[in-house]
């Protein structure tokens, strides 16, 4: 880790020689300077009102993806617009771009990265930016960038400012060698995916300085997420949301995992809302700070039943892909979340009923439904 060991070194030693006694965490320090470049579009966000900074200052790295734009805008609606900037490598689309703060945030500039906490005065950040399984395999080096490298920039810069850290893991942080049915919190985890051996190293990497520096990290890991208004970017999950889109579209579905393969699975609103609960939960109730969380778990065969049960004219075949049915063997089938429920109190609100219903209300099935009669 390209941590400046001198400074460091130094900066521990006049804290012992001082005899000041006050228990204060070294953090680990890259280098002391400061970054010549400004970034010129984060200039309207200098100015906050009083009321708003009473609110944590949130920054969302990899925002562009499934899940971050529904994170800033439930964040958005607690903490006030302006509290919230969302970031990532890509241009974000009108909508967007026009709902609220953004900024480009390429978590492999450690520079970059750290001149955004410093002039925006980040509090809390939650680091979204990944390569997920299925194109991890297809990319392994860039994955390993991405997820290992960035993940420690984004440590370090977390340690140097006293931020709440929070990075999502996942049920493909475990591998075949972990009890699969449940699989509890503490267990063997050896997955044989990039995505999870990156997922694995930033759970310890994350607790490591949790207990060495008093870094305020915290860490949910997230089942396969079913959202309707964002499209997944590559995992072995997918297929639980293409199944939406194509009843619609086409009202004819090709699997690509077998019809029994078991996975965890989540609504998109219970994901955001036990990711909000864990960073607000005291850190007295945390006795862990990396926890699973559940809520259903079932095969496509069960999935295309109930989703038949809106679209019944839905035909579904299966064409297996060889790397994306491999990782799925080798997840877990059902999560054991008991440590989340009694800590902090998670509980989730959708089955798999209520998720059907609910991913139909948005996508509008009743145009295929009426099509159909
Ligand atoms: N969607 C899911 O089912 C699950 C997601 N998670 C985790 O939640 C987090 C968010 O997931 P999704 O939104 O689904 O991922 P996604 O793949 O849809 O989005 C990831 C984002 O990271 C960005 N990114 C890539 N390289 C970057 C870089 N160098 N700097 C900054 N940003 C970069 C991409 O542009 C992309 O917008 C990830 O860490 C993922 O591992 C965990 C379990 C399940
Ligand atoms: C479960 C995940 O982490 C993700 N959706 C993937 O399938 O890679």
């Amino acid at each position: 880790m390209p941590i400046v060991k001198n400074v460091s070194r130094a900066v521990s030693q006049l804290l012992q020689s001082s005899g000041c006694g006050c228990g204060v965490s070294i953090v680990p320090v890259r280098c002391i300077g400061v970054s010549p470049r400004q970034v010129a579009s984060d200039a309207s966000f200098h100015s906050v009102s009083f009321a708003e900074s009473d609110h944590p200052r949130v920054l969302i790295t990899g925002g562009l993806g499934q899940l971050g734009v529904g994170l800033a805008k439930l964040l958005r609606k607690r903490f006030g617009k302006n509290n919230v900037i969302l970031s990532d490598i890509r241009k974000p689309a009108d909508n967007v771009f026009y709902s609220g703060p953004f900024i480009y945030a390429d978590i492999l500039d450690y520079k970059n990265l750290r001149e955004i906490v410093v002039n925006n005065r980040i509090s809390w950040l939650f680091h979204y930016s990944a390569l997920l399984s299925a194109v991890g395999e297809a990319n392994v080096p860039l994955a390993r960038a991405v997820n290992i490298t960035g993940l420690h920039n984004v440590l370090d810069i977390a340690s140097e400012h006293n931020l709440r850290l929070f990075v999502p893991s996942t049920i493909g942080a475990f591998g075949p060698t972990s009890p699969r049915d449940p699989t509890p919190d503490l267990c063997i985890q050896r997955p044989r995916t990039i995505y999870g051996v990156s997922k694995v190293h930033a759970e310890l990497m994350g607790e490591y300085y949790h207990y060495r520096y008093g870094l305020d990290f915290r860490c949910l890991r997230y089942p396969g997420i079913i959202s309707a208004d964002s499209q997944p970017g590559g995992g072995t999950t997918d297929y639980a949301v293409q199944i939406f889109h194509d009843a619609i579209k086409t009202g004819k579905f090709q699997c690509n995992l077998k019809p029994d393969t078991r996975l965890p699975m989540m609504y998109i609103d219970d994901c955001l809302k036990a990711t909000l609960e864990v960073m607000e939960a005291p850190a007295e109730a945390l006795s862990m700070r990396t926890y699973n969380i559940s809520a259903m778990s079932f095969t496509p065969e069960e999935l295309a039943q109930e989703v038949q049960k809106h679209v019944p004219e839905l035909q579904v075949t299966y064409n297996v892909d060889g790397v994306r049915q491999a990782i799925a063997d080798s997840w877990p089938m059902n999560f054991d979340d008991t440590n989340a429920r009694r800590d902090w109190g998670w509980k989730h609100d959708y089955d798999l009923p209520e998720l059907v219903t609910t991913m139909f209300s948005f996508l509008g099935s009743d145009s295929r439904i009426a099509q159909a009669n």
